[in-house]
């Protein structure tokens, strides 16, 4: 079965291409903090709020020749008028009324001639800088909004408990009970402070009619809340019911439309996935085929609907494409990360015509700016256009100025409160590395493998003779390098997950049984169960042996070998003692046979558990969730760190142990975030479990040292420092252990 938005399976671990990172150096002078509609003192502008305060930002389209996808078609070709958005100055129409139009009685001025303060503010750009032009465009709003934000007081709101004062100026908790109150339901639609705050920073960039806005918030400070309060509230003052389009990973569905009946329950919300999409598929065809209205408020669907060619997908895109929505909400938006990707583009090509883009994501920038550019393109296509430029080349992590400058700008249309700033009530998160130390078969499993490496790449050196490389890069093709290191971290995690106990010569006996019984197939050769079985790893093998019972003297394994591993050993000590302390546990791993590995293990140290991956039927996944946190007597759940790490709401666990550490660190904070979040009300513990003398450690080095540009971009820059570790990609990482 195909997995899950990110779900990684063992063939895709061989197939991953790891991206080398870059090392932040100590910057020259340390950039802003993030200029957040939140945090950021207000800038001493002079911009006049005067009548004709209006600017025309010129549609700059997006190029439709770029989209491979069949999906493009006669919907894309949206009037211009309606890619360029208008954005107002004057806030005195307090009758916005949804004429997202721009029309009535708002005067608009062009761009180009907006006041000599401002063009102060902005600096001059040459034509072909695309970043430079983007920046530019979107410095002017900017330079607006936050005078817009911030007032003509002056008054200086550096913390979140002066936000609240100071910006909460569209609705106040009463407007959220009139809008979000249902008779029916004694539900009270309270929104924390800072979450008002949220709420009023996307009224303001609607009425505005600034066409995106990324919420950022820190994993489980409420995204969902937010946007579904906002929602509700555009259709309070504005009269504006829709459509929306929700957007998000397939765990998070059932969780949507749950929140949404809460906070919403006036709106008319269609899930439209699974069996739920073949009942309505004809039905919402043919409305739209004959230009009718949609028969909901919101509806929801799964990122996976934009990422396949199959013709019912494109079918489906096409129904989204013809009607108007009024706003498309990304959750999880880091999946925008890649404009190259069919889900990118696809996504697009029904989000361009919409009122509004929102994207929350907790982790915005995932792993270099380039991403975070994708994310800005896609939220405002008419500023951030980039056309086919290498934006890898242009956005460089290491530019100190256009890093701070990204920040300045960028702020007002990305909102981010961390946990520590707005809940100091949150429950304290303490992070342990745990380092494990491998047994004598474990140690031998990971240095026979670098022995046979270091063999084969030291022949490859040979060969190359006028080659005096020291680095594996040179030497080895890049493809080999990843299966190199895919091969370290998995003996680090568990020596079972290689195959060194069953020989060829064990194989082909047990070739010889499964053959005649049809376990690959009655159609399948011999040989093509022997090829087969030797590309298995011992577990796989195992399982198999132990599914159709076949045993020899050397069959199936007995239950000492699911403690080959250090890590399952630590896990033997930690867990039951956790248990006993009236501790529950998330367990995270990458990969699905790790998990079940991780399975067996429980089940030898005697622990009750479930499992969630990308496996797990959509609709199960939340009554897997409900069940986790209703039954104290669950002790641990399973989880695939791309399938189960985002959007879930486990805060039934208090302890997260991350089994193997993501390079991409973010991943990783998602799923610490599951239980540490609101309504979670025991202290946090996050356990990373690192392989001693292995790989892991330096996968655990890329992470942090990710995580300093995070800081650098998003955050102050206190993380970010010269101690920061050395930066060595995997072929370095790789050529220090074969080369050496
Ligand atoms: N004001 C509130 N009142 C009651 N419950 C709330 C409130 N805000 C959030 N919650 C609850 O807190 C939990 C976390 O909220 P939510 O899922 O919206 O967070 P999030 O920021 O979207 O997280 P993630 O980034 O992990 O998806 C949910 O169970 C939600 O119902």
């Amino acid at each position: 079965m195909k997995p899950d938005l990110y779900e990684i399976s063992d063939d895709e671990w061989d197939n991953h291409s790891f991206k080398p990172s870059r090392v932040l150096k100590r910057p020259r002078s340390s950039p802003p903090p993030l200029d957040s509609f939140a945090y950021k003192p207000p800038p001493q502008l002079t911009v006049s709020t005067d009548d004709d305060d209006c600017v025309e930002i010129t549609p700059n389209s997006v190029n439709l020749d770029e989209l491979e996808d069949a999906d493009v078609d006669e919907c894309d070709a949206a009037p211009a008028a309606t890619r360029g958005r208008r954005f107002i100055i004057d806030d005195d129409e307090e009758d916005d009324g949804g004429d997202r139009n721009g029309s009535g009685s708002v005067d608009l001025y062009d761009i180009e001639s907006t006041e000599d303060e401002v063009e102060d503010e902005i600096e001059e750009v040459d034509e072909d800088d695309v970043v430079g032009r983007a920046l530019q465009k979107c410095a002017r709003i900017s330079v607006e909004l936050k005078g817009e934000l911030f007032g003509s007081s002056g008054a200086a709101c550096e913390r979140y408990s002066e936000v609240e004062s100071s910006s909460v100026r569209i609705v106040t908790q009463e407007d959220v009970d009139v809008a979000c109150g249902s008779e029916d339901s004694d539900f009270q639609p309270l929104l924390k402070p800072y979450q008002l705050v949220g709420v009023n920073f996307l009224l303001l960039l609607y009425r505005k009619r600034i066409g995106g806005a990324i919420l950022a918030d820190e994993m489980g400070l409420g995204k969902t809340v937010q946007a579904i309060t906002y929602l509700t509230l555009l259709n309070h003052l504005h009269n504006d019911s829709g459509p929306h389009l929700i957007v998000c990973p397939a765990s998070v569905l059932e969780n949507w439309e749950r929140e949404l009946k809460r906070w919403c329950p006036s709106f008319s919300v269609l899930q439209y996935h699974g069996a739920a999409r073949t009942a309505y598929c004809k039905e919402l065809s043919s409305l739209s085929k004959s230009g009718l209205p949609p028969p909901f408020n919101v509806l929801l669907v799964c990122y996976s609907l934009f990422e396949r060619h199959s013709p019912q997908q494109k079918d489906d895109r096409k129904i989204l494409k013809r009607w108007k929505w009024s706003c498309v909400l990304m959750d999880e938006a880091h999946a925008l990360k890649d404009k190259n990707s069919f889900r990118w583009k696809n996504l697009m090509s029904v989000a361009r015509n919409a009122n509004q883009r929102l994207m929350l994501t907790g982790t915005p920038l995932q792993n270099d700016l380039h991403e975070l550019w994708s994310m800005l393109e896609f939220m405002m296509p008419d500023i951030f256009a980039s056309e086919d430029v290498d934006l890898k080349k242009l956005l460089s992590a290491e530019d100190r100025d256009l890093i701070s400058r990204m920040k300045s700008i960028l702020g007002p249309f990305i909102l981010r409160r961390l946990k520590s700033d707005v809940m100091q009530q949150l429950v304290q998160k303490t992070q342990q590395v745990e380092y494990v130390i491998m047994e004598k078969q474990q140690d031998h499993a990971y240095k026979e493998a670098i022995e046979e490496y270091r063999t084969i790449s030291q022949a490859r050196l040979t060969k190359c003779s006028d080659l005096n490389s020291k680095n594996v890069l040179e030497v080895l093709p890049r493809r080999q390098i990843n299966n190199y290191f895919v091969q370290f971290r998995k003996i680090a995690n568990h020596p079972l997950l290689i195959r060194r106990i069953y020989s060829d010569e064990d194989v082909v006996r047990f070739a010889r049984k499964l053959h005649p019984i049809g376990a690959f197939g009655f159609e399948c050769t011999l040989d093509r169960v022997i090829e087969e079985l030797k590309s298995y790893n011992d577990f796989s093998i195992h399982r198999l042996l132990l599914h159709y019972g076949i045993n020899d003297k050397k069959g199936i394994l007995s239950n000492k070998y699911v403690m080959l591993s250090a890590k399952c050993r630590a896990l033997a000590e930690l867990l039951p003692s956790l248990k006993k302390n009236g501790h529950r546990v998330l367990i995270f791993s990458q990969w699905t046979s790790m998990l079940d590995i991780l399975e067996w293990a429980l089940d030898v140290i005697g622990l009750t558990y479930k499992r969630l991956d990308g496996s797990t039927q959509v609709a199960e996944r939340q009554t897997i969730v409900d069940t986790f946190n209703n039954d104290t007597s669950i002790f641990a759940c399973l989880l695939s760190t791309r399938a189960g790490g985002q959007g879930l709401n486990l805060t039934g666990a208090d302890t997260v142990v991350i089994h193997d550490m993501d390079f991409n660190p973010q991943i990783d904070r998602q799923a610490e975030d599951r239980c540490h979040r609101i309504g979670q009300t025991k202290p946090v513990t996050i356990y990373r479990l690192v392989t001693k003398g292995t790989v892991d450690e330096n996968v655990y080095e890329i992470a942090k040292r990710k995580l300093g540009l995070d800081a650098a971009v998003l955050e102050s820059m206190e993380e970010v420092s010269e101690g920061n570790m050395p930066e060595k990609t995997m072929g370095e990482i790789l050529s220090a252990i074969l080369l050496s």
